[in-house]
């Protein structure tokens, strides 16, 4: 599962967790996003922080891991880079790349999207807010799937940072923790 996770929240984790089980994947891969090119114009935290809160808040889960590959590679971040560089590790497996119903409504504008089909199987699932559909996409490569409705968003648990109200219960507590730490998200003008 792909993100910027700035930060990672409880919706991203339901996510993951509703999909190794019906899939009985063996592991979900969280893999925070190096310079996301289609959120330039944005300010995006640096990626040690994010990748440190995705490691806090995917610990306790066996089946949870996390991968660096996106954020040691330079450049911007493509996914088709993100699954080759991934199939260097995992070389008898197959890959099933998880994307909220917002993401999937984008993916014929990401780079090399006419490739990215024969790399994974697409998982689009539900999320609040977003219509879930797999229009102009390739017969047989994405499975939508309704998950729990968390509607929870990045964006909002930055600003409820930068306002002063409270992100527990949104974020883990580890995750609360290490914004508090390293003050992230207390400037409003981001
Ligand atoms: N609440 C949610 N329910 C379902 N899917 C979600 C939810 N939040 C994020 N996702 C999905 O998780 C992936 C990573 O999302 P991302 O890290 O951009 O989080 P975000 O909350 O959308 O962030 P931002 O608000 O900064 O855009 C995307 O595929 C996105 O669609
Ligand atoms: O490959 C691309 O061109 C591309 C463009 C936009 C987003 N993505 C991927 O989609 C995932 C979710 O991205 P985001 O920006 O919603 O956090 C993440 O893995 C990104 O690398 C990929």
């Amino acid at each position: 599962m792909g993100g910027t996770f700035d930060p990672i929240h409880h919706g991203h984790l339901v996510v993951a967790s509703e999909v190794q089980a019906r899939f009985e994947l063996d592991e979900v891969v969280f893999v925070p996003t190096g310079k996301p090119w289609q959120k330039d114009g944005q300010v995006i935290t640096a990626a040690e922080d994010r990748y440190l809160m995705t490691v806090i808040a995917t610990a306790s889960n066996p089946r949870f891991s996390v991968s660096r590959v996106d954020i040691d590679r330079d450049g911007p971040t493509f996914t088709v880079d993100t699954l080759r560089d991934l199939r260097t590790h995992y070389t008898d497996t197959d890959f099933f790349f998880i994307t909220g119903a917002d993401a999937l409504g984008q993916i014929l504008s990401w780079r090399r999207a006419d490739e990215l089909f024969a790399l994974a199987h697409f998982v689009g699932v539900t999320r609040p807010g977003y219509q879930l559909a797999d229009h102009h996409l390739p017969a047989g490569s994405v499975t939508l799937i309704e998950v729990p409705a968390m509607a929870i968003s990045s964006t909002a648990c930055r600003t409820r940072v930068a306002e002063g109200m409270p992100v527990w219960y949104l974020v883990p507590d580890g995750v609360v923790q290490y914004i508090s730490k390293r003050d992230l998200y207390v400037d409003s003008s981001r």
